[in-house]
């Protein structure tokens, strides 16, 4: 198949790589000048495991360029993989795909068939088949497919390659492009759910704001261990194990973030608003979320005396680890509010940079060493595998005081207690 993949973001460039992998003749097409030609010098734009490897090993089949629309016009097969952000009101944004929409419509000489990727809200592929349509394209030309991606930054190959679903969203009739997107994941094998274009576009919703209502559940249910000297470890274990409930996604800590699940359970939470649903549990998923960072702020406040006299060493700064992105990322926003606190923060990422301006008592290190030492306390902020093997012992040393706050739940307490720092956990008591 022929494919132009549009967007050269973690989705995009993830599925140009997977579908060139797969035997395709893929375009990958973006606005972003600096991007396309870092890209066309054998560089990746973004950190994500494996993917700079597997770009380059179909570089035969994969291309890159800022030609948008000429590609565009010459693909039958178009991904729609651009980004969808939050406008100020919740909603999502839908700018960078309307633009896309207009491209197609001005460029659209022979059948294609249009794949969105991106996650938008439910009526949004309804509307680009109308939006089309009134803008004089001939309905014989083109299908409009909703195919949500569930990808995780830090493991998007695999997770692509090895989907657990493909989700196809189509109109009534089209069986044309149901043939199409089978054989473009030929090689992929997942079972297929097809359903109507909103109803793909709420599986992708819907999804994400179940993850999100269970972190936000274990970091409820840590507020009130906390309070009564249970650790929360034991119990996220404990529900952990009925099948029911599964272990998946009740880890506590400072909340999720990300380009993601904040604001797709916004839009969500808008999308059911505008039709007079109160989504009441998406709300108060969305409230311990936003106050999680401050709540645990208070909570070192009271635990730790003189906490603001003290010089903190952040770990992480990227919103999850294995990824550079910083969007939404919580361990930003504690560092934001340590910096209007604290006379002194250190940070230290193996990836992420600090996305906001200079602050004069904000340093980010280039090794964890430096942003260790002479620091008073360690908060852990993203649970990087590099910050679970730390040696205690080492670390000791290069410190200035003995806290070490484990704002992730994951490290071993016992390995920092025996060391002689004194270990914080979220209720883990
Ligand atoms: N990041 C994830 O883990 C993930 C996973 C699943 C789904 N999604 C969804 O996929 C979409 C893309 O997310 P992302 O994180 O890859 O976004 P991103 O912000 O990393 O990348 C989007 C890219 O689109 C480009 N772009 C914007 N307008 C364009 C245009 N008119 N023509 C060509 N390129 C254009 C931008 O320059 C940018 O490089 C979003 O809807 C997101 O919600 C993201
Ligand atoms: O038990 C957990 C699991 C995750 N998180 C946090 O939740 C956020 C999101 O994590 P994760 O879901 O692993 O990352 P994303 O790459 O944002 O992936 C989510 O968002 C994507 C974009 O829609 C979807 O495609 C994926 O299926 C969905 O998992 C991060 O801040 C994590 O630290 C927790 O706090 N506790």
């Amino acid at each position: 198949m022929e494919i132009c993949v549009v967007g050269a973001g973690y989705v995009g460039l993830t599925s140009a790589a997977v579908l060139a992998d797969c035997g395709h003749s893929v375009c990958c097409v973006d606005t972003n000048r600096e991007k396309i030609q870092l890209l066309n010098q054998g560089e990746v734009p973004i950190f994500e495991p494996g993917l700079k490897e597997l770009i380059t090993n179909n570089r035969s089949r994969l291309t890159f360029s800022n030609s948008v629309i000429e590609n565009i016009g010459k693909y039958p097969v178009i991904f729609i993989a651009v980004g969808t952000p939050s406008a100020p009101d919740g909603q999502t944004d839908l700018t960078y795909v309307n633009s896309v929409v207009d491209l197609i419509a001005h460029s659209i000489t022979s059948y294609k068939t249009i794949i969105t990727k991106s996650t938008v809200p439910p009526g949004t592929n309804e509307g680009i088949f109308h939006k089309l349509i009134e803008k004089g394209v001939n309905p014989q030309l083109f299908n409009i497919v909703s195919n949500p991606e569930f990808l995780r930054e830090g493991t998007a190959i695999a997770d692509m390659l090895h989907a657990d679903k493909i989700v196809v969203g189509k109109q009534k009739d089209d069986q044309r492009s149901l043939d199409i997107i089978k054989e473009i994941y030929q090689k992929i094998d997942a079972p297929y759910i097809v359903t109507t274009l909103s109803g793909a576009e709420m599986i992708k919703y819907a999804s994400n704001a179940f993850l999100a209502t269970k972190i936000s559940f274990i970091n409820e249910i840590a507020r009130i261990c906390d309070k009564y000297e249970v650790n929360v470890e034991d119990v996220r274990k404990g529900i952990g194990l009925d099948p029911r409930i599964n272990p998946h996604f009740l880890q506590s800590g400072l909340g999720y973030g990300g380009s993601c699940f904040p604001k797709d359970v916004r839009s969500l939470e808008h999308s059911a608003l505008k039709k007079k649903v109160t989504p009441i549990i998406l709300q108060a998923v969305q409230s311990v979320n936003y106050t999680q960072v401050d709540y645990y702020i208070e909570k070192l406040l009271t635990v730790i005396p003189g906490f603001t006299e003290m010089t903190v060493a952040v770990l992480g700064i990227a919103f999850k680890p294995q990824t550079d992105d910083t969007r939404y990322s919580p361990a930003v926003q504690l560092i934001e509010r340590l910096s209007a606190m604290n006379p002194m923060v250190h940070t230290y990422d193996p990836k992420a940079r600090l996305p906001f301006a200079k602050k004069e008592n904000v340093i980010q290190y280039e090794n964890i060493t430096q942003a260790i030492t002479g620091a008073d306390c360690i908060i852990i902020a993203t649970d990087w595998d590099e910050f679970k093997q730390l040696d205690w012992v080492e670390i000791k040393k290069l410190m200035n005081g003995h806290c070490i706050v484990d704002a992730r739940n994951c490290i071993d307490p016992e390995s920092v207690e025996q060391c002689g720092l004194r270990y914080i956990g979220v209720a883990r008591s």
